[in-house]
């Protein structure tokens, strides 16, 4: 199989990259070829043998002569060079990590764990196209595969709390720079134990507010404060992150046809690259708590129950704890004081992994093991 990478070095490729090493993937390559779209003849990644040098993303002739086709480049790219490969003839496998393709009919959306047997009806169809979630959505369904799993769910509504890489890459460093640059505007009265708590505030707020505070990428500042607006207005109050939890999340489950509701407000905090969610999540009957349990600990390997203790809770739900692992913790399990079939969830998960790379890296493992 001639598998070709594209966007192999960005943030996204560079964690498929790792993970594909970590597996040991590419001994199962006989011909790994890798593309640029700025340095064509230059050095590919190092994976442990010797690679070609770089082809040319754009170069049509040279993607069709692939038979998978596995691109991190993003969305710009994929509406530009996609629909020229297709026309072109080409009948490869796509495997895309944008957003693009997610909602066309002959796209299926790629989350193994929760839904194989969906992306094995596609390729016994001849579906090519195989596209990864948003991660927000990827990372619920890793989480609470369980409960869609025994069709418990009537609705779910999300709340986020939603990491900076979400953005890329260059609003995690404006984060970081963020951060930095609060720390020194009070840097000299923090250090004074005798200095006043609120003319720290005060000079906090000021910088905040004020024209020097790094916030080119984010538009407004994420450090010490957060951004309740995630992606497009879609002009209906709801935002295009919003628009994506609930239809990414029927399609992956292969039932558009009869959609489970879910909706909810999406926001952006500083966190490094964990999405955090909190659901209110309303049960088709009352389950018991440990039944519950017992399903989402069952549904995969990766969701990992925490006890509804504060203990627990605070050393293995959170971004830190999470961040660079593939386990996604679900826990604050309670029944809500509305009833027996109203039960809150909070979950974590890394986006770049589950929410982004991991799928497309088990995707290539599904096509090279057929
Ligand atoms: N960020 C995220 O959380 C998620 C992203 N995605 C999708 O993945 C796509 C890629 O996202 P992301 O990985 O964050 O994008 P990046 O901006 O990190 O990388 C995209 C491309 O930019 C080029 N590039 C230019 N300068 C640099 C540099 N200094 N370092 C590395 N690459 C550079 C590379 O192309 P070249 O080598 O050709 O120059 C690279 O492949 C997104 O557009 C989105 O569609 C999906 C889910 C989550
Ligand atoms: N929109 C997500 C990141 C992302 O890339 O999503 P999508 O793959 O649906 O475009 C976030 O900002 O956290």
């Amino acid at each position: 199989m001639r598998v070709g990478f594209v966007g192999w070095r960005g943030m996204v490729g560079s964690v498929l990259m790792q993970r594909m090493l970590e597996e040991n993937d590419f001994a199962h390559l006989s011909e790994p070829v890798f593309f640029t779209t700025s340095n064509v003849g230059g050095k590919g990644p190092v994976i442990g043998r010797d690679v070609p040098p770089l082809k040319d993303a754009k170069n049509i002739d040279e993607l069709k002569s692939m038979d998978v086709i596995v691109t991190c480049q993003g969305g710009d790219y994929t509406s530009e060079v996609f629909p020229k490969l297709r026309a072109a003839g080409w009948q490869g496998y796509w495997i895309d990590a944008a957003s693009t393709l997610r909602m066309d009919d002959d796209a299926i959306i790629i989350l193994d764990p929760v839904n194989l047997n969906v992306i094995k009806d596609g390729l016994s169809k001849g579906v090519k196209n195989y596209v990864g979630g948003n991660c927000t959505v990827s990372l619920m369904l890793m989480a609470l595969g369980g409960l869609f799993q025994n069709d418990l769910v009537e609705w779910a509504t999300s709340m986020t709390y939603q990491a900076a890489s979400g953005a890329g890459a260059q609003n995690m460093r404006e984060l970081i720079s963020g951060m930095g640059a609060i720390h020194a505007q009070v840097a000299d009265k923090l250090a004074d134990p005798a200095s006043a708590i609120l003319d720290i505030d005060r000079k906090v707020a000021d910088f905040l507010r004020s024209d020097e505070f790094p916030s080119q990428n984010f538009g407004v500042p994420l450090a010490g404060s957060l951004i309740p607006w995630i992606d497009k207005d879609l002009g209906n109050g709801q935002s295009k992150e919003e628009w994506k939890g609930g239809v990414e999340t029927n399609k992956i489950l292969g039932r558009s046809n009869s959609p489970v509701p879910i909706d909810g407000l999406c926001v952006r905090v500083g966190a490094m690259r964990c999405h955090s969610q909190a659901l209110t999540i309303k049960l088709k009957k009352d389950v018991p708590l440990d039944e519950i349990e017992a399903m989402l600990a069952a549904a995969n390997p990766w969701a990992k129950v925490v006890p509804n203790t504060r203990e627990a809770s605070m050393r293995d739900l959170s971004p830190a704890a999470v961040t660079g692992t593939l386990v996604t913790p679900v826990g604050r399990l309670r029944k809500l004081a509305m009833g027996g079939d109203y039960l809150s969830a909070f979950t974590v998960g890394d986006q770049l992994l589950w929410g982004a790379a991991e799928p497309l890296r088990r995707m290539l493992r599904i096509l090279i093991e057929r």
